[in-house]
């Protein structure tokens, strides 16, 4: 019998070991009503297979690429532990790919070990879709914000310039599928300008009319909820007054500075345009705190239920 997607186990990578990944994920996994039994944890084995005996919880072991007896001592980042978070990512996104696994949910990695162990991408979303194809985009979800990035993961001084029609485009489209997927019949779109007050009529900057604003009268016809270039700095603040389903980003810390200082603890990263739901969360490795026990797990939490429902239910909550 042709097993149907909906019953795949979701993968659920440990992230850096030296980091809170491991913890976060062992907490949200000990109050989750399924406990985690729709899921997949990888990681490293003494790390997995505790609590695949505690929770019932099925587990895949992986080792650092050159080092296979290297344990991950909380707090000390190495380049054995990002090899190690690294082989947690291959193996999730090959299972998706062999049909194995619904979607992966990642722990949080560090960019800078990673990229000391080899690895060739600016972040996870761009090591995701390497591996399975597609476009991505860079969104997050919370409970009242919801924001799809325009730009993310490149030096600001480049963002002028990459942030061109076609850009703008590919983002307000993805944002109006999401905020159609997540209720919206006729969804709202607030785009924010680049420059400070969105150019104030050019004297800021001339990005919103020259290049921004006449992509956004264009797809208004068939986005009718969507916004001409609004200043940044107020346009969350509207979002939760309830102005906006979802809001375009210029750039990255644009997006993220709002959505972590309003809702680190529910925040999910959400990649957008693969052929698999992948989310995170919205936090990093945490390097300060891994070991401490007082890492919050809620946005981890977040991420997983918001992959669930993405992908539907494998099993019931007892
Ligand atoms: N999902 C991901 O893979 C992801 C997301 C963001 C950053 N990162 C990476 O993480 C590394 C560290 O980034 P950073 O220092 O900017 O951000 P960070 O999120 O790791 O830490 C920022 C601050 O928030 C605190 N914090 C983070 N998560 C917390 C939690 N769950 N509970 C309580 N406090 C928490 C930390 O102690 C720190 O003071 C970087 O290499 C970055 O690239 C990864
Ligand atoms: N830009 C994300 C953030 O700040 O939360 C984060 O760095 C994660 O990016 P990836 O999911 O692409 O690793």
């Amino acid at each position: 019998m042709i097993k149907s997607y909906s019953s795949l186990p979701l993968a659920l990578t440990c992230g850096d070991p030296a980091g809170i990944g491991p913890e976060v994920i062992e907490s949200a996994l000990a109050v989750d009503g399924l406990h985690g039994r729709d899921c997949v944890l990888i990681g490293p084995a003494h790390w997995g297979a505790a609590l695949s005996e505690k929770l019932g919880v099925s587990f895949e072991a992986v080792t650092a690429h050159r080092a296979r007896d290297f344990v991950a001592q909380p707090g000390v980042p190495s380049i054995n532990g990002a090899s190690l978070a690294l082989a947690a990512m291959e193996r999730a996104a090959a299972g998706c790919r062999e049909g194995r696994f619904r979607g992966v949910v990642t722990g949080p990695v560090s960019k800078h070990w990673l990229q000391l162990a080899g690895f060739q991408f600016p972040g996870q979303t761009e090591f995701f879709a390497n591996a399975w194809g597609g476009d991505p985009t860079m969104a997050f979800v919370g409970r009242e914000l919801r924001v799809v990035l325009a730009t993310w993961h490149i030096p600001l001084r480049d963002v002028s310039q990459a942030l061109d029609a076609a850009c703008l485009e590919q983002a307000v489209r993805r944002a109006y599928a999401l905020a159609h997927q997540f209720g919206a019949r006729e969804p709202r779109i607030g785009v924010c300008g680049l420059n400070p007050h969105a150019g104030e009529g050019g004297i800021l900057g001339l990005e919103e009319l020259e290049v921004l604003d006449p992509t956004l009268d264009r797809l208004r016809a068939a986005m009718p909820g969507l916004s001409r270039c609004l200043p940044g700095d107020t346009v969350f603040h509207r979002q939760r007054q309830g102005d906006f389903d979802v809001v375009v980003a210029a750039y990255h810390d644009q997006a993220l500075a709002a959505v972590k200082t309003l809702e680190f603890d529910a925040a999910v990263n959400l990649t957008l345009g693969l052929p698999y739901v992948r989310t995170s969360p919205d936090h990093g490795t945490a390097f300060d705190l891994a070991g401490a026990g007082t890492a919050d797990p809620s946005s981890f939490s977040a991420a997983l239920a918001v992959a669930r429902n993405l992908t539907g239910s494998a099993a019931k909550a007892s």
